[in-house]
């Protein structure tokens, strides 16, 4: 369904002097996703090196680089997809692709989240891309992560849905107890994630995917991190900490952007 008003609108930026607005509409969450996504290509300039995300909210980020490169609205980019899915997208729309090894620094990434908390923490990984968009935003100066409001929790794992978590499938059994044991503490279940027909989904490493569901607020995630990280066969988790420099969360009411400061 095609927007009825301008994507870019900021409710805050809103002139008091505007004509009345039209009366309130219910968007949905795609149509969210998409304002967001516009938002956050607003960042992108002719020339630079853009990490290029995976998910429902960043294929419109996608779509929109492609469209303004064909209108020559920008020039020069180089698109580096944070998955084969992206990559497909991505080339199908026109953006010239290359990798990390000829990139090694990112100018910008564009990306979507599970979740985002107070802090700017985010969980990823849901559509099983978590390895390469974390290598990819955390290579780049800059990483908008773009959501619509559902996507704000009070805690790491708030929204009781999955925390995913990248492991090798050699005896992924034994992987999968040692994180339920790690995060017991915090109710948590560790479920091995499926695919077609059953079998386990394999990430675009060859890896399987766990699936955390946690009941309460893990404290202090640093330290949650570092010990999945020690793991033997845990190759990467889906936890984002002080990775993302500004937030573009669309919502019913307008567009805000949280940027990345001290806490
Ligand atoms: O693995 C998938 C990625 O981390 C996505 O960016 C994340 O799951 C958000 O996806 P979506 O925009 O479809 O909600």
């Amino acid at each position: 369904m095609a927007l009825a008003y301008d994507p870019l609108f900021i409710t805050s930026e809103k002139s008091a002097m505007e004509a009345p607005s039209p009366p309130p509409m219910i968007l949905t969450q795609d149509e969210l996703k998409r304002i967001a996504a516009f938002k956050a290509v607003e960042f992108v300039e002719s020339g630079m090196v853009l990490g290029l995300g995976t998910g429902s909210t960043a294929k419109h980020a996608v779509d929109r680089i492609g469209e303004l490169l064909r209108q020559g609205k920008l020039e020069n980019i180089v698109g580096i997809p944070t998955s084969k899915k992206t990559q497909e997208q991505a080339l199908s729309v026109g953006i010239p692709l290359s990798d990390l090894d000829a990139h090694p620094v990112i100018d910008l990434s564009i990306d979507g989240a599970d979740e985002v908390d107070p802090f700017l923490n985010l969980v990823k990984g849901r559509g099983g891309s978590l390895l390469r968009e974390k290598m990819i935003e955390g290579a780049s100066k800059k990483f908008v992560v773009i959501v619509d409001e559902s996507k704000m929790v009070k805690h790491i794992g708030g929204s009781k849905l999955a925390l995913p978590v990248e492991i090798v499938p050699f005896c992924w059994k034994f992987t999968a107890e040692k994180l339920r044991k790690l995060l017991e503490g915090y109710g948590c279940e560790a479920n091995l994630r499926l695919g077609e027909k059953g079998k386990p989904f394999v990430t675009d490493n060859g890896n399987y995917i766990v699936d955390m569901y946690l009941d309460k607020d893990m404290g202090d995630l640093k330290v949650v991190s570092d010990e999945i990280l020690r793991l033997p066969g845990v190759v990467e988790h889906g936890m984002f900490l002080d990775m993302a420099s500004t937030v573009i969360i669309a919502g019913e009411l307008g567009v805000k952007i949280k940027n990345k400061q001290a806490f």
